[in-house]
């Protein structure tokens, strides 16, 4: 049929009364709108293009490029837009065999010779001769003997579609890889960054520690510095329902008296001048959905404490220079390694706020009571070291046994930082009894600190002279106590005798242990 009746017709069609000649319709063939109340006008004959032409005018008006070939694979028609897609017009390809067509690249590949192979619908991704992609569907007509006679093909340009799909693809990759390197780094967190536990006591602790995570309690970490409080703090934050969020320390005892408002609760833009106009959050409100972790808690100033104790009550507060109250939704963890309740007998520590965050107190014991923990311990920081460093140090068994005598006045941290020295400074590979600083092969010898650790600090005026005093005098027993094994190496030590070391522990501590 057709294919000759198509010649040098012209099928140009377009929105805009353009005929399928590309001429502008004759004013005769326009269909004029029925007014109502004019039927003095004389009806125009409605327009009748025939079939032929209205064939056209559909195939070149769909969005789709359309091929028909017959039944060998020769184009019979063709819609416009094949100029555009494959740089043939449709004159120029009717009559054409898709064979011959496939061979000079202009179909690659034909669809339609392979649905007279198939006789089946066939669906392929064609390249066209400028690079883009097309998705072709092609589907066979057959005769009332079951003959293909006509094969039809559609397409769509799908480029844009198909890089879309690569780019999601390789971000779908790299998402992958970032999500698995993300695990990754989280499991090194809690396992090789976790906690060494060994003795039954701190085993105890982590049961319990595992046992709190899962509820929003405020917990205290009691203890002395060093023994891992910030490193529990963060077992319990991981543990939470709340792993996701932020995980916010402040150190209450380093934030200076002036900034320390600010810090916590940030301010409204405009309240300073210079560099702070803009505004800041306040750390209180970067913790919202995760877990605040105040250390040193004891060292907040009293007035901090009073504007504390209200945001943990009512979890709302303002920001310096702000009007506009601020919601806050943290989990609070406490700790500390002074003696709050004689903070609090002293004045120096607000009664309620100590029992809001004394609602579950644990605490970490020492190192010198948990000595089961430093053989692993040991190892775990000289394998840590031995990677940052470079090396390969080993202890010798004699200088464990040492390490597990000294009574660790600084706890895991001061274990850490000699391991790391020794892993820098000694010589050969074994590290023997001779490379301690503490003490010879017999375990006599020197402390290998002898820097006191900060003294309690309640500030002048803020008690009278004589509890000062007794709070400093008590610090200097605490300290001793921790260094030495008995109360004569403490007298030795505090320049006393051994009753009044008796005595004075008896005093502060109510026992001599
Ligand atoms: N059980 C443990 N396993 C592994 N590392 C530990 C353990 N306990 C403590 N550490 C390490 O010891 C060091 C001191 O711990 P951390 O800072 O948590 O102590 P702290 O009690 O919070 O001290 P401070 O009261 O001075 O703030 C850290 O480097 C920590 O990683």
């Amino acid at each position: 049929m057709a294919g000759d009746d198509r010649k040098g017709r012209g099928t140009d069609t377009s929105e805009h009364g353009q005929g399928l000649s590309g001429q502008s319709f004759p004013a005769d063939r326009v269909v004029q709108p029925a007014l109502s109340g004019q039927t003095e006008q004389p009806q125009e004959p409605e327009w009748d293009p025939g079939p032929e032409e209205e064939l056209e005018m559909i195939l070149n008006s769909v969005y789709d490029d359309i091929v028909i070939t017959d039944g060998r694979g020769v184009v019979l028609r063709a819609s416009r837009s094949c100029q555009r897609v494959y740089g043939r017009s449709p004159e120029e390809l009717v009559g054409q065999s898709v064979a011959e067509l496939e061979r000079q690249g202009i179909f690659r590949p034909s669809i339609t010779l392979r649905v007279l192979a198939t006789g089946t619908r066939e669906t392929v991704i064609q390249t066209t001769a400028d690079g883009s992609k097309k998705l072709v569907t092609a589907t066979p007509v057959f005769d009332s003997q079951g003959r293909i006679v006509r094969v039809v093909s559609y397409s769509r340009d799908v480029t844009e579609l198909i890089e879309l799909k690569e780019h999601l693809a390789e971000l779908q990759q790299q998402m992958g890889r970032v999500t698995r390197e993300l695990e990754h780094r989280r499991s090194l967190d809690t396992e090789v960054d976790g906690l060494v536990v060994e003795s039954g006591a701190m085993k105890r602790l982590v049961r319990q520690m595992a046992q709190l995570a899962k509820h929003d309690v405020t917990v205290l970490l009691r203890g002395e510095s060093g023994v891992g409080k910030g490193v529990f703090a963060r077992y319990l934050h991981q543990h939470s329902p709340r792993a996701e969020g932020p995980f916010i320390e402040i150190n209450s005892g380093a934030l200076p008296e002036s900034l320390a408002e600010s810090e916590l609760f940030g301010y409204e833009q405009g309240t300073f001048t210079g560099a702070l106009k803009s505004g800041k959050i306040g750390l209180i409100e970067l913790a919202h959905g995760g877990t605040l972790f105040l250390d040193e808690v004891g060292d907040l100033p009293l007035p901090l404490q009073v504007k504390l104790l209200k945001v943990i009550q009512e979890k709302t507060f303002y920001r310096v220079g702000g009007r506009a109250p601020v919601h806050s939704d943290f989990r609070l963890i406490a700790a500390t390694n002074r003696d709050l309740e004689a903070l609090v007998r002293a004045g120096a520590f607000r009664e309620d706020l100590f029992y809001r965050l004394n609602t579950v107190p644990l605490t970490i014991p020492p190192l010198r009571e948990r000595r089961e923990d430093i053989p692993g311990l040991a190892g775990y920081f000289l394998e840590r070291y031995n990677a940052k460093y470079h090396a390969r140090k080993r202890i010798d068994p004699g200088a464990l046994r040492q390490l597990v005598d000294y009574p660790w006045p600084g706890n895991v941290r001061e274990l850490e930082n000699l391991i790391e020295r020794l892993v820098l400074l000694v010589e050969g590979e074994v590290i023997q009894p001779t490379d301690l600083p503490f003490g010879d092969a017999a375990g006599n010898g020197h402390r290998m600190d002898d820097n006191l650790s900060d003294p309690p600090s309640p500030g002048l005026g803020a008690l009278p002279l004589p509890d000062l005093v007794a709070a400093y005098e008590r610090h200097l027993l605490d300290e001793a106590r921790r260094r030495c094994r008995s109360t004569t190496e403490m007298a030795s030590l505090l320049g006393v005798s051994q009753p009044t070391v008796v005595r004075k522990l008896r005093r502060y501590f109510g026992s001599t242990g």
